[in-house]
C-alpha cells in the first residue's frame, strides 16, 4: 500500500483538561500515515495527483488550533476525519503525541487507525 507521510507536524494549541492548560499553549506532535496511490503522481510527475503534504498539514493545523480542546484522543479523531472527508483519504493512521505532558515521560499520545483500502 502506498501512503503519504508526515512526521511531527508541530501544533502549538490550548490543549488539556485541567484549568491551567486552558491558559497556555502546549505542543502537540503528529505523526501521519496516509494511504494514497502515488503511481499517477509519480508516472505523470504531475502534482495535480499528489496528496500535498503541505497543504494537508497547514489545513490540520487551522483546525486543531479552531478552539481549545481537553483530549488528543479528540485530537486524533478530528484528523482523521477530516482527512477522510476533504482529502479522500481512505485510511490513515494518526499518532498524537504530548511531550512534557508527563514529567516523567518523556512524551506520551494516542494512536488511531480509521478507515480502510
Ligand atoms: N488518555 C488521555 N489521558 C490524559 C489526557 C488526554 O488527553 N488523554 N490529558 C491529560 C491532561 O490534559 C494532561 O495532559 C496534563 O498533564 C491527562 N490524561
Amino acid at each position: 500500500m502506498d501512503k503519504v507521510l508526515i512526521r511531527e507536524l508541530k501544533v502549538e494549541t490550548v490543549i488539556g483538561i485541567y484549568e491551567w492548560e486552558k491558559q497556555i499553549h502546549q505542543t502537540l506532535l503528529i505523526d501521519l500515515d496516509m494511504a494514497w496511490d502515488n503511481k499517477l503522481a509519480a508516472a505523470s510527475d504531475d502534482y495535480q495527483y499528489a496528496l500535498c503534504y503541505e497543504t494537508v498539514s497547514n489545513r490540520l493545523t487551522a483546525l486543531i488550533t479552531e478552539k481549545p480542546i481537553e483530549l488528543i484522543e479528540t485530537v486524533a479523531e478530528m484528523t482523521a476525519q477530516c482527512l477522510m472527508s476533504e482529502f479522500n483519504v481512505l485510511w490513515v493512521k494518526v499518532a498524537v503525541m504530548k511531550p512534557g505532558a508527563v514529567p516523567t515521560a518523556k512524551s506520551v499520545g494516542v494512536v488511531i487507525e480509521r478507515g480502510h483500502i
